[in-house]
């Protein structure tokens, strides 16, 4: 099947697009952030919100944010992954999202096309010579790869995420399969731990951490007749978020109803998780998203 890639700009944003039949990918330079998927059917599979703004040093609402060299609230971080940072305003999420990556590589081949991206060097507050490089391939499947190398001297632990934004038809429909009996950390009260009890259904905000994860979740959506599937390697803990009612009118570009079409599965290396890389390690998380149609 012929593949075509192009670079195309979004408003200030440099990016790349790839169309392979009906499926198509977007991709930012800023970030290396997958901003949006359509699959073979033509029908979005990652979500970018309506209100998205393609503005240079912000991290764009939607597609697949990279998360690096840490997680979310930093100080909700294991000590050493706090410790690996020397500034004082840490920014939710690490701190590569809202910054231009270099595409070293891209190339296309009679099955699909692959595109790869380094992160900047020199990070503000975190002084490692730790790489990271991101492997995009677009097939009959889409396909993030997440590679850390510690080309440095000191041994360096990161937390980080693949914080993918999934398309849904209604967030009252949709079930998580694959996390029944899980433990989860529910960060919207006191950080408790619990044990999921049969598939995830969303009635409220949701925004929990998911320990003991296994290779391979599904994201059943039976008014879209279809499951979304993450096959996922190098990672035991995810985030399922869901910002809801309240909290979706504080989020920037984010329409106020946007909460009921959309939902995060975040493949994630988190709390006990964490990656812990010696001098000259490396560690590589992946995630390959499918579509399996009828939902059954
Ligand atoms: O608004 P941000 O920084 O992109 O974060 C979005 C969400 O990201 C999720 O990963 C967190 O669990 C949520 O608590 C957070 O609200």
């Amino acid at each position: 099947m012929p593949v075509d890639i192009q670079r195309i700009e979004m408003d200030t944003l440099a990016c790349w697009r790839i169309r392979r039949g009906d499926a198509e990918l977007v991709v930012a330079e800023q970030g290396a952030q997958v901003l949006s998927y359509r699959g073979a059917d033509g029908q979005p599979v990652i979500w970018l919100s309506e209100q998205a703004a393609f503005v240079s040093g912000q991290p764009v609402r939607g597609g697949v944010p990279v998360c690096w060299p840490w997680f979310g609230d930093l100080t909700r971080n294991p000590q050493a992954v706090q410790a690996g940072y020397q500034g004082s305003e840490p920014p939710a999420h690490g701190l590569v999202r809202s910054v231009d990556w270099t595409l070293l590589d891209s190339r296309s081949d009679a099955e699909g096309a692959t595109l790869t991206f380094t992160s900047p060097g020199n990070l503000p507050g975190w002084p490692h010579e730790v790489q990271a490089e991101l492997t995009i391939r677009l097939d009959q499947t889409l396909q993030l790869s997440l590679t850390s190398r510690n080309q440095g001297q000191e041994t360096v632990t990161l937390s980080q995420a693949l914080h993918s934004y999934f398309a849904i038809s209604d967030i009252h429909q949709v079930t998580v399969e694959g996390l029944d009996g899980l433990p989860y950390i529910e960060t919207l009260d006191g950080w408790q731990r619990r044990e999921q009890q049969g598939d995830l259904r969303f009635v409220g905000e949701t925004d929990r951490i998911y320990l003991d994860v296994p290779s391979r979740l599904a994201l059943r959506d039976p008014a879209a007749n279809r499951r979304i599937t993450l096959q996922v390697e190098g990672s035991r803990s995810a985030v399922l978020w869901n910002p809801w009612i309240d909290k979706s009118r504080r989020l920037s570009q984010f329409a106020d109803d946007a909460w009921q079409r959309m939902l995060c599965i975040e493949t994630a290396n988190v709390m006990d998780d964490v990656i812990r890389l010696a001098p000259g390690a490396s560690h590589t998380l992946s995630v390959a998203i499918g579509i399996e149609p009828n939902a059954g």
